[in-house]
């Protein structure tokens, strides 16, 4: 293993995978972090965990067990892969995460950076924007965990971490080559290990990429990873053969609890002329709605030829009325539980083609199918590959990130992780 990473969420990870992969890494995303050794053809180990939106401790702690993981397979270079839109609360996850892994790997500097040019994540004087909106006025602000209200990413952090935050701006981007090493060379001795850059498009990401190809830590969204695997090219490392992976076929499901505006509007395109089961938090803390009817109903409309989709997607109001009815964490742990449960029941039933919107779902879908590596495959969408695994057979996955995807993301996913 060349590079190790460790996402702080499942669609994160297959997010940094993807881009990996089609910088031609051979990339596994492990399902947590294995008890033994990576496959001996795995150039790239993406460890997939759970931890964005839960306690700082925990947090730190299983991100240093999976990166003492991928340092004991050899990987050179070690990588945190956050959400392009910086998911974290004023305590953490990243800011804390982040400092654990400088003191494990002993870098002096490493790169903070969320940019993700092709989804609209761009990053300039420390400010994060999605499309022309700053961060706290993109919708992000109300997400049911990490509510983000502040667009400074330089301030955010300061919030999170114990040493002080440095910044690498856009021109000193531009001018690459020795002047950007020196420029993070000047920040380490200044005392700011962690460094926000500014980066606006790929081409600002690949020069970034070349700059740090000898940091022990790099952080980031996907963006970031977009020049590191030219750099092992440049050694010569990387074996550059295409993988060639088992083709899923069987019955489909779509599973859907992420809330986001863009996952609102896949919704709407997939009912539009598909069916669908919506579930609410009521239903399901009543007892009134179970994974077992649930995947009875999914059962009968793949037997007439249909791939069904499940979602509790609702409106931010909606969201705020459960969250305050039944309590945050209960709301999610219910509606996630039963995600997992759902998939768990289909695919020991016979379906061989999963898609799942939103992180936590994902998490918690992936989890319960109890499966330990995926391998990517082709790219759906910007951010989310298609997916394979064998769970008695090859099964075909994609795990998508709340706002990712085109409005047809949902069928053309389908046709992508296998066949009917
Ligand atoms: N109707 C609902 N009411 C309250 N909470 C909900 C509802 N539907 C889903 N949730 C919860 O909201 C959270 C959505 O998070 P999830 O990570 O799956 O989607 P996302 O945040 O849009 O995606 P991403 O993390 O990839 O950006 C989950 O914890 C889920 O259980
Ligand atoms: O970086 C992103 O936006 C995604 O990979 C992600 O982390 C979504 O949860």
């Amino acid at each position: 293993m060349l590079l190790g990473a460790v996402a702080d969420d499942f669609t994160g990870a297959s997010d940094l995978a993807n881009t990996l992969a089609r910088g031609g890494m051979q990339t596994i995303q492990f399902v947590g972090t294995p008890s033994g050794t990576a496959p001996g053809d795995c150039e790239a180990g993406v460890v997939a965990l759970k931890t964005r939106s839960i306690a700082v401790a925990d947090a730190v702690r299983q991100s240093l067990e999976a990166a003492s993981w991928l340092l004991d397979q050899g990987c050179r270079q070690l990588v945190f892969k956050y959400c392009s839109t910086f998911d974290s609360t004023r305590e953490g996850n990243i800011g804390p995460v982040a400092e654990a892994l400088l003191d494990l790997t002993g870098a002096e500097v490493a790169v903070v950076c969320p940019a993700f040019p092709r989804t609209g994540r761009r990053l300039f004087m420390g400010h994060l924007f999605v499309g022309d909106r700053l961060l706290n006025e993109s919708g992000m602000e109300k997400h049911p965990l990490t509510p983000m209200t502040d667009a400074d990413i330089r301030r955010w952090l300061g919030y999170q971490v114990k040493g002080k935050v440095g910044h690498v701006p856009l021109g000193l981007v531009h001018e690459g080559g020795a002047a950007l090493a020196q420029a993070f060379a000047a920040e380490a001795a200044a005392g700011r290990r962690l460094v926000v850059a500014d980066a606006v498009e790929d081409g600002d990401l690949m020069i970034l990429g070349k700059a740090i190809a000898g940091h022990r830590l790099v952080t980031g969204g996907s963006g970031i990873a977009l020049g590191l695997p030219a750099n092992f090219r440049a050694e010569s490392l990387l074996a550059d053969r295409a993988a060639e992976l088992p083709v899923a076929q069987g019955a489909g499901v779509v599973l859907c609890g992420s809330c986001s505006i863009a996952s609102q509007q896949q919704v709407a395109a997939y009912l539009d002329g598909g069916e669908g089961l919506r579930i609410g938090p009521a239903d399901l803390l009543s007892g009134h709605m179970t994974a077992q009817v649930a995947a009875g109903w999914v059962r009968e409309r793949q037997q007439a030829g249909v791939a069904p989709i499940v979602y509790s997607t609702a409106d931010p109001a909606s969201v705020a009325g459960a969250q305050q009815a039944h309590g945050k964490a209960e709301t999610a742990g219910a509606i996630e539980h039963f995600f997992g449960d759902v998939a768990r029941l289909l695919a020991d039933a016979g379906t061989h083609r999963i898609v799942v919107g939103g992180g936590e779902t994902s998490g918690a879908v992936v989890e319960a199918l109890a499966v330990s590596d995926l391998r990517i495959g082709a790219e759906i969408d910007p951010g989310v590959p298609a997916l394979v695994t064998d769970r008695g057979g090859p099964l075909g996955l994609a795990l998508k990130s709340g706002n990712f995807g085109s409005r047809d993301f949902f069928a053309k996913a389908l046709r992508q992780v296998g066949t009917a």
